[in-house]
C-alpha cells in the first residue's frame, strides 16, 4: 500500500496514519467473509471533508481499502459513513459504486433528505443509516428528528447503526428501544473493559441485546477498547486480551446477531496504529469455532447487507 496523503487539508495534530504494510493473517478467513465496518476518507481533494467535522484525517481512498480487502482475504466490505464527511455521502457512495458489487454502505442523512436522494443511496448499495451519540465526534441531533429518519428508512428495509459509549446507554435506552428497524451497535457500545464483565455496565448491554431481538452488535475495535493490550504489532498473536472475554461473551450468547469489521483506517487512535493482519488473527480468540466464525464473518453480514443473495439459502 502507498503512503497516505492529506490533499489540501491539514491533519488533526497527533493524527496516526493507517499501517502501510499489514502482515498476511495466519487465520484463514472463511470464503465470502465480509469486513462489515470500515471507512473511506476522501481523498480530500476529490471529496472534501465536512466543514462541521471534529477531526481531519489522512486520506484513505477506496483503492487502498480494496487493496487491504484483497490482502487480508475478505470478499466484501460494508463502508460506514465517517463523521469527518458529515452527511455528505459522496466518498462512501463512490466507493460502493466502483466496488463491482463488493461493497455496501451505511449513510448519514439529515431530516431534509428527499425520497429521491434516499432512492439514489439505495441504488448505490446503502442499506442503513448511522446515528452517532459520541460527543467528541458529532453535535447533538434531536431525537424526534432521528426517529423521523428511522421511520422513513424502515420503509426501504434499511437498518439503523448506533454509536455510543457505555455510560450513556441508560439515558439512550428508551430512544434505542423505540427504533422500528434492526439496530446495529458499533463496537459493542464501547464497554470499559477495565470494569468486570459481570458488572452492571456490561450487564445492561447484554440485557439490551437479550430483551430486544432486533439489536445486533459489532464485536469490533479491540484496539480502541483495550487498556492493557498487548498491541497488534510486531507479530503479536494474542493481542488485546482484556477485550476477549467481552467480545466472546457477545459472540457466544448472540451468534446470529454479531458482525466483525477492521474499522480501517482506524480514526482517532491516539496510542498506536494496529497491523490489520494481526487484527484478523484476533478473530478466533472471540469466535473460537468454525461455526461461530462462519456466522460472524459470512452468514450474518450477508443476511443484513446482501439479503437477496441469501434468501431461501
Ligand atoms: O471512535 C472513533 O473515533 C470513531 C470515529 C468514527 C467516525 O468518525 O465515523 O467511526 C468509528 O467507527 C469510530
Amino acid at each position: 500500500m502507498s503512503k497516505p496523503t492529506t490533499g489540501d487539508f491539514t491533519k488533526t495534530a497527533g493524527w496516526l496514519d493507517w499501517y502501510t504494510s499489514p502482515s498476511t493473517p495466519k487465520f484463514r478467513l472463511p470464503a465470502g467473509a465480509v469486513d462489515a465496518h470500515c471507512h473511506v476518507f476522501g481523498p480530500g481533494a476529490e471529496f472534501p471533508y465536512a466543514p462541521e467535522r471534529k477531526y481531519t484525517p489522512c486520506d484513505a481512498s477506496k483503492h487502498e481499502l480494496y487493496a487491504l480487502r484483497d490482502h487480508l482475504g475478505f470478499a466484501r466490505n460494508v463502508i460506514v459513513q465517517a463523521t469527518c464527511h458529515g452527511a455528505d455521502n459522496r466518498a462512501m457512495v463512490d466507493a460502493c459504486l466502483s466496488s463491482g458489487g463488493k461493497a455496501r454502505g451505511v449513510a448519514t442523512v439529515k431530516r431534509s433528505v428527499t425520497d429521491e436522494e434516499l432512492q439514489a443511496l439505495h441504488a448505490a448499495g446503502v442499506r442503513g443509516v448511522r446515528f452517532n451519540f459520541v460527543k467528541r465526534l458529532v453535535d447533538f441531533t434531536p431525537k424526534d428528528e432521528l426517529l423521523e429518519i428511522a421511520e422513513r428508512i424502515a420503509r426501504l428495509g434499511w437498518h439503523v447503526v448506533i454509536y455510543f459509549e457505555a455510560v450513556d446507554l441508560p439515558e439512550l435506552w428508551d430512544f434505542f428501544t423505540a427504533l422500528p428497524t434492526t439496530v446495529v451497535v458499533d463496537h459493542m457500545g464501547r464497554p470499559d473493559v477495565s470494569k468486570p464483565i459481570d458488572g452492571p455496565e456490561f450487564e445492561l448491554f447484554l440485557k439490551f441485546m437479550r430483551e430486544h431481538p432486533n439489536v445486533w452488535s459489532k464485536v469490533s475495535c479491540p484496539e480502541r477498547l483495550s487498556v492493557t493490550g498487548p498491541k497488534a504489532l510486531g507479530g503479536e498473536q494474542a493481542a488485546y486480551q482484556d477485550v476477549v472475554p467481552f467480545a466472546r461473551r457477545v459472540v457466544e450468547e448472540f451468534p446470529d446477531r454479531v458482525l466483525w469489521g477492521t474499522d480501517w483506517p482506524h480514526p482517532n487512535l491516539k496510542d498506536h496504529m494496529p497491523d490489520d493482519g494481526l487484527l484478523v488473527d484476533f478473530i478466533p480468540h472471540i469466535a473460537p469455532t468454525p461455526e461461530l466464525q462462519q456466522k460472524l464473518l459470512v452468514d450474518n453480514p450477508m443476511r443484513l447487507y446482501w439479503p437477496e443473495e441469501t434468501q431461501g439459502a
